[in-house]
Parts: structure tokens; sequence; C-alpha cells
């Protein structure tokens, strides 16, 4: 199989804030497919999207996306117009109505013909199923469908580039499956990067996974690589394993460990969350639950 090609390669990013180094030399590459982006709080991850999304000039390095140089004026224009940004806390005013945000997106986004704007703005709330409450005001809305408003916004103008920021957070499992089956639909033919918490939202919907720490890029890779990382190195045991770089008690009442096990350890099948602690190490407080 040949490989897909790349459509963003950033190379040695940097953004400070005062004294802490938010990006420090991040390189990376995507392809189209959705990539997941997993680090700790305070990783860098909203930041990094922040810069790929062009809402803030990194302080060194650079990108290019889709063709696109965004140190350039043209370039970033250019680059802004085949941009979705579903930005961490999404900028709703309460009283629009859903069709009324997306529309006021679309605005924004420079459809100006209305009849050709509306027909977008449809296309849009119904590739997400909200159709039926578009007339709807979005503080009348459940946090999920709120969430797939954010989401058709960004998909206003068929991106080629969509950045999604912690868009599954504070959704039911339920909601979570509906948001992760339209970002997999999202994700045939354009190049999505999804910032997450869930290494689960990873494993069901990424073909690729970057993870950050400390602003720093920990991993690149496929989600089987990540879990890979962690084979002959998780092990189940009665007790809290000193020896666990991590453990933490199952539904079973037994420790499940990640680190170096001991001769004769009750090895487990890893999981890319395994793959996930391991990477981290010592860069995240060990799991303790
Ligand atoms: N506007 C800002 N001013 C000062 N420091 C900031 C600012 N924004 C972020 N930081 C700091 O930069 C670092 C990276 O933050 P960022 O929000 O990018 O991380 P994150 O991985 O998105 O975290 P989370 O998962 O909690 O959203 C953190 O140490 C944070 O405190």
């Amino acid at each position: 199989m040949t490989p897909a090609p790349t459509t963003l390669t950033a190379s040695g990013l940097t953004l400070r804030y005062g004294g802490t180094r938010a990006l420090d030399d991040v390189s990376l590459s995507l392809t189209r497919g959705v990539t997941g982006l997993l680090g700790p709080n305070g990783a860098g991850k909203t930041t990094l999207l922040r810069v790929l999304a062009t809402a803030v000039p990194p302080d060194g390095g650079g990108f290019r996306a889709l063709g696109h140089d965004p140190r350039t004026s043209a370039g970033r224009l250019a680059l802004r117009r085949e941009l979705g940004y579903l930005p961490q806390t999404p900028g709703f005013h309460p009283d629009f109505t859903a069709f009324e945000f997306v529309d006021y997106v679309a605005i924004l986004k420079e459809l100006t013909d209305r009849g050709a704007r509306h027909r977008e703005v449809r296309r849009v709330l119904e590739a997400v199923d909200l159709s039926e409450v578009r007339g709807k005001r979005i503080k009348r809305l459940s946090g999920g469908m709120r969430q797939r408003v954010a989401l058709a916004a960004a998909l206003v103008g068929d991106p080629g580039f969509l950045v999604l920021d912690e868009p599954t957070v504070g959704l039911d499992p339920e909601q979570r499956m509906r948001f992760r089956e339209l970002v997999a639909e999202a994700g045939e033919g354009r190049t999505v990067l999804l910032s997450t918490h869930q290494t689960e939202d990873v494993a069901m919907l990424c073909h690729r996974v970057v993870v950050l720490a400390h602003g720093r890029v920990r991993f690149e890779g496929t989600p089987a690589e990540l879990t890979a990382r962690a084979a002959g190195r998780v092990w189940s045991s009665a007790r809290r394993d000193p020896a666990a770089r991590a453990g933490w008690r199952t539904g079973t009442g037994t420790f499940r460990n990640v680190g170096d096990p001991p001769e004769g350890a009750d090895l487990l099948e890893p999981t890319l969350e395994d793959g996930y602690l391991l990477t981290l190490d010592g860069d995240s407080a060990a799991v303790t639950a």
C-alpha cells in the first residue's frame, strides 16, 4: 500500500506564555483521516490546535497545511478558507437558534449569497442530524446537540482541514458514540486533528495518534503502534504492585499494573491506554484510582 500523502507538516513549533513553554519544538505531520491528539492537562494540546488553526502565531518554527504557508498573509487567508475549527469552548450566543448560529458562522466564512448560504447551513445541520431542531434556541439543546451544532459550524464550506478541540468532553456514552460516527464521516477525504482525553476516542476512530506532554511530542504513529508499546508490560496482581509505573484497581478488585513486570507476573493483553500511560511515564501522575 502506498503511504497516504502528507497534508500538513509542522516543524519546530515553539510558543511560550511568560515562563511556560506551551509548545517546545513540536514537529509532526498529518495525512487525510482522523489523527488523535492525546496528552495530560496542560500538555499544550489546545495551544497546538490554536496555532494550526491560525488563531495564534507560534514564536518559532512553522507549518504548511493543504499547500499553504500561514506565515504569509495570503497563505493564512487561503488556509483559513479551507479550515473548520471547533474550539474547546465554542462561543455560542445562547439565544441564537441552531440555524441562526451556523448561518452567522457561514457569513463569517464569506458565504455572501443568502440562498446558497442557507442551503449550506441546512446541509451541515442535516449532516450532524440536527435538521429537526434547527429552529430551537441553543440554550434549549442538550450538551450533545450543542457539540453537534459546533461541529456543523466547523463543517460549513466543506473544509479540507478540521481542527476539533476536545469535542467529546461532557457527552454521555451514547452521545459520544454518535459524535464519533460523525467525526469518522467527516474524516473521509479530510485531514482531521482531534484533541481528546479519551483513549477510547482514539482507539475507535483515529488512524494516527500524536501524544503530547510538556509541550513536546512523545509519540507519533498508529494506535496499534502505541498499544504495542505496552506489550509484555501490563500485568494483574492481587495488591497494588509498588514496582509498577502506574496501577489501578479494576472492577473485579484486582490491580492492573503497567511498567516492568516482576518475574512470573500474570501478563495481560495491552490496550491503547496502557501504551499511552507508558509513553507519558513520569510526565503525569501515576493513575491510582
Ligand atoms: N493564555 C495563556 N496564558 C498563560 N499560560 C497559558 C495560556 N494558555 C495556556 N497556558 C499554559 O500553557 C500550557 C499548555 O496549555 P494548553 O491549554 O495548551 O494545554 P492542554 O493540553 O490543552 O490542556 P487541557 O487538556 O487541560 O485543556 C499550560 O501550562 C497552560 O497553563
